[in-house]
């Protein structure tokens, strides 16, 4: 299967934890490649891949400054992702109590809308929490492989 792990970030969290998930699915995996939301083009999305996206929350629940290009491109593509399978990691900080860990899910409901299926646990990592994001990340990571694994239902 072809990985593509793909983060969004304005002070560099995401792209740590996106470089570590890409280093540990290179342990087992040929095919992996880790990119900047930024540097995506959403047409270039599909079928063909397993997509990992590790992505921020900023503003207020906002997208963080690398993922807005793309969703915006996204809007004006609206590439069909039908049959796409991915997983999400979604970072905030509960110190924002009413738009915790939002910035991620708008990116999940582009994909989503577009005909993309979310297999595994949502991920998230707390940034008042005392757990480093790449741990937390690399816990996750087995259970979302484990469903990727699994053909997708009809
Ligand atoms: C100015 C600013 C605004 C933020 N707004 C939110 C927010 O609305 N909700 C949330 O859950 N986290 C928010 N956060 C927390 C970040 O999402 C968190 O620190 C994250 O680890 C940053 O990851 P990054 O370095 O990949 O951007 C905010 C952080 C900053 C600095």
């Amino acid at each position: 299967m072809k990985f593509t792990v793909l983060y969004g970030t304005e002070s560099g969290n995401s792209e740590l934890i996106a470089e570590d998930l890409g280093a540990k699915l290179r342990e087992t995996e040929l095919d992996v490649e880790v990119a900047d939301l930024q540097d995506t083009d959403p047409a270039s999305l599909g079928a063909d891949r397993f997509v990992i996206v590790v992505c921020s929350t900023h503003g207020d629940g906002d997208l963080p400054n690398t993922a807005i290009p793309f969703a915006e491109a996204f809007d004006a593509a609206l590439p069909d992702l039908t049959g796409m399978r991915y997983a999400m990691f979604g970072l905030g900080d509960t110190f924002y109590e009413a738009t915790y860990s939002q910035g991620s899910e708008h990116i999940d409901r582009r994909f989503a809308a577009q005909g993309a299926i979310r297999v595994g646990e949502y991920g998230r990592h707390d940034a008042s929490s005392w757990d480093l994001g790449s741990d937390v990340a690399l816990e996750w990571l087995p259970g979302v492989l484990e469903a990727a694994a699994e053909p997708a239902s009809a």
